[in-house]
């Protein structure tokens, strides 16, 4: 890995836009095909990109049936628990409705409501990700949501991973549709033969998947740009440099286009990080995802002080940031913006991606500067309400009329004064 003295990390952040934006003009043209052939387009780039050709895109009950009988006893217990934990901490998120009274028997509301219909996304190109189902559908369900739907891609065979299925099962989703990448969220977006256009589309994937995201929102909502994974660690002369590099490259396994920088203060940690990186990719089944990672976008970057340290996350705004030093507690404190923080050597990043009960649909990009990892509220939306009474409305309305005038909208005020007193006592 390069190692640099840490001066700005524009450098990284302008990498990662160069290689977004080589994406773009494909997922452009894919979500016009999409939307002007429907299905057909959907096979034709499922049988293109994942090397699946199908004749219909909906799982059945009876491959979910399958898919749960065929999986190992351990780990649907293991994903029983992850999904309890997530579970619990999302119940807390679960907003209350404002009710504001007002004099007079008057009113006003914040009301909440669960959106109508929802697309999942769930990852599934290089690897399987039963995690992401549940981080996006228990959200999703704790909020109430009408019709939950799950879009991932299919393998070469045409089908779902198990793991999927199984953890689809757990969360309580049925309504799966085996398609990835830019035509599925076109296809959740727009709607084709086969799948019914949603309201909101959430989850993370690769930046094929962000893009287009971004690219269908304002038809439909999203929740983020959640797009290849980034870490970025602070570390002082405390951290282990073997466990460094393994968070390190538990992120950059995940894609080409991941991120994994570190910012230490030791030098000596610098060197021995980047040695144990080199030593450690070998030792990973997807070595060459994880090497054109560190490649491309690793940095290791030795800042003066803990401060100037914590200055260039704020700066990065990374998904995800662990601190491994002396005192990771009272340095977390002083972070601004990040996805997810991770406090100390025992809380490795993994720990959120599966089991916490936190949420690993983050924002990524340096988005996470004004965006946050998925919730409760994204599955929600506040309408407010107005009631105001006869009373109310005779104290009021002289002033909402001057108000109106204010801004020359003769309307507005011939509105709140054409009510009167004599057309009866209705509501
Ligand atoms: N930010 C987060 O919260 C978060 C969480 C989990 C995973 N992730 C990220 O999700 C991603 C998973 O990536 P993945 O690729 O394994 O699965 P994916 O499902 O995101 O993408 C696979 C799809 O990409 C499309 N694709 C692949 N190559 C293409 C090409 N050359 N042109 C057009 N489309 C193409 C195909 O349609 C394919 O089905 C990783 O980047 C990982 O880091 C992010
Ligand atoms: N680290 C990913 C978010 O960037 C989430 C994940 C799922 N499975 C393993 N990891
Ligand atoms: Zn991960």
């Amino acid at each position: 890995m390069r190692i640099e003295k840490l001066t700005n990390t524009i450098s990284l952040l302008r990498s990662v836009e160069q290689a977004n934006a080589d994406h773009l003009t494909t997922v452009r043209e894919v979500i016009t095909d999409v939307r002007k052939n429907g299905d057909l387009a959907l096979f034709r780039y499922t049988e293109k990109w994942d090397g699946a050709k199908l004749t219909s895109l909906k799982v059945t009950k009876e491959e979910m049936d399958e898919a749960y009988a065929n999986f190992d006893r351990q780990l649907i217990g293991d994903l029983e628990e992850a999904a309890a934990n997530i579970r619990v901490f999302h119940t807390e998120q679960v907003r209350k409705q404002i009710d504001f009274p007002l004099a007079n028997n008057s009113y006003i509301q914040y009301k909440i409501s669960p959106l109508d219909a929802v697309g999942l996304y769930v990852p599934g190109g290089t690897a399987a990700y039963p995690s992401s189902v549940l981080m996006n559908a228990i959200p999703a369900l704790v909020a109430g949501v009408g019709r939950v739907v799950i879009v991932s891609p299919p393998s070469s065979n045409g089908k779902l991973p198990d793991s999927v299925l199984v953890a689809a099962r757990i969360a309580g989703i049925t309504e799966i549709y085996k398609v990835g990448g830019a035509q599925a969220i076109a296809a959740l977006a727009y709607g084709t033969e086969s799948i019914r256009a949603v309201d909101k589309i959430t989850g993370p994937g690769n930046s094929f998947v962000a893009l287009a995201k971004r690219e269908v929102f304002g038809r439909v909502a999203i929740d983020m740009i959640a797009g290849p994974s980034e870490i970025t660690i602070i570390a002082d002369e405390t951290a282990y440099a073997d466990e460094v590099a393994a968070d390190l490259l538990a992120q950059a396994e995940h894609d080409r286009f991941a991120s994994s920088v570190l910012i230490t203060t030791s030098e000596t940690l610098a060197e021995q990080v980047s040695s144990e990186v080199e030593r450690q990719l070998k030792l990973l089944p997807r070595e060459e995802i994880a090497r054109a990672s560190i490649e491309n976008f690793g940095y290791i970057y030795i800042a003066e002080s803990l401060e100037q340290a914590v200055d260039a996350v704020n700066e990065l705004a990374p998904e995800h940031l662990e601190i491994i030093t002396k005192q990771p507690e009272e340095l977390s404190k002083k972070i601004k913006h990040a996805g997810a923080i991770f406090i100390g050597r025992f809380s490795s990043e993994p720990v959120g991606d599966y089991f916490a009960g936190t949420n690993h649909v983050l924002p990524t990009n340096s988005t996470a500067r004004f965006s946050s990892g998925l919730c409760v509220d994204d599955f929600v939306k506040k309408t407010s309400v107005v009631y105001y009474s006869k009373e109310m409305w005779q104290e009021q309305y002289p002033k909402i009329a001057r108000l109106a005038r204010l801004e020359q909208l003769e309307g507005h005020a011939r509105s709140v004064e054409s009510r009167s007193w004599d057309k009866g006592d209705s509501q």
